[in-house]
């Protein structure tokens, strides 16, 4: 699979947050999106997810056959999406039977990331580190070749940002692409690096609404 990205523009309640990003993502390559806070990198994820429409330029795929976009790829975000009263093995089982490879175990899933102690616990019980370790288990029983990883190592202690790392690895080894927003390295230090640089702010007094999002 390889990601195109040319000339991509967003605005957001009218404001320009980015324009003119291109880049390309090809097999076993990872790219780190950086930027200030605000500055989009949460929103160029969203965008690529299909979630959020361009204000121009385009997104595009090649090596995917007859699937879309969307379902060549998964997200980890920075909402878990993990069911409270669910265990974490359960939650993990909804996540493979949904979208996932039915071969898939989620107690491997979960031991993977070291978490095999918890696979019946609901995941309401769980630490903060803890239930984003179960978010990104989802990564081994629903297959895809795109991760896009927002903050991954949120929450995550050193040992578990050094498993993340590796399962990073392994899935580029794989011919897998990763494309992660993130503050701090990741263990990604070969892939390339997006710095998305923030729009100036508004400068007509039409604007003035939208400008408040500037203080
Ligand atoms: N639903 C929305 N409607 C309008 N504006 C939004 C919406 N979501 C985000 N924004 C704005 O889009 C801009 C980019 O936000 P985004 O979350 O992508 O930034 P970020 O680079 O990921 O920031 P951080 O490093 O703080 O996570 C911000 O100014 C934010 O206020």
């Amino acid at each position: 699979m390889r990601l195109i990205v040319e000339n991509l523009a967003c605005r957001r309640s009218g404001r320009r947050i980015f324009s003119g990003l291109s880049f390309t993502v090809g097999r076993g390559e990872g790219l780190m999106v950086t930027g200030r806070n605000g500055a989009g990198k949460s929103t160029l994820l969203t965008m690529l997810a299909g979630r959020l429409k361009p204000d121009g330029g385009s997104i595009r795929a090649e090596g995917i056959g007859e699937a879309s976009l969307p379902e060549c790829l998964h997200v980890i975000g920075h909402r878990d999406g993990l069911k409270s009263a669910l265990t974490a093995e359960e939650n993990l089982g909804f996540a493979r039977d949904l979208l996932g490879n039915p071969a898939a175990h989620p107690k491997a899933a979960l031991e993977a990331l070291g978490l095999p102690h918890v696979a019946r616990l609901p995941v309401g019980y769980l630490s903060a580190g803890q239930r984003r370790r179960v978010a990104l288990a989802r990564l081994l029983v629903c297959r895809r070749p795109l991760w896009l990883l927002d903050e991954p190592t949120a929450a995550l202690d050193l040992a578990s940002q050094g498993v993340l790392a590796g399962l990073m690895k392994h899935h580029r080894s794989e011919g897998g692409l990763v494309i992660a927003a993130t503050h701090q390295a990741l263990g990604l230090e070969d892939a390339r690096e997006l710095r998305i640089e923030p729009s100036p702010p508004p400068s007509r007094p039409d604007e003035a609404l939208q400008a408040e999002e500037w203080l």
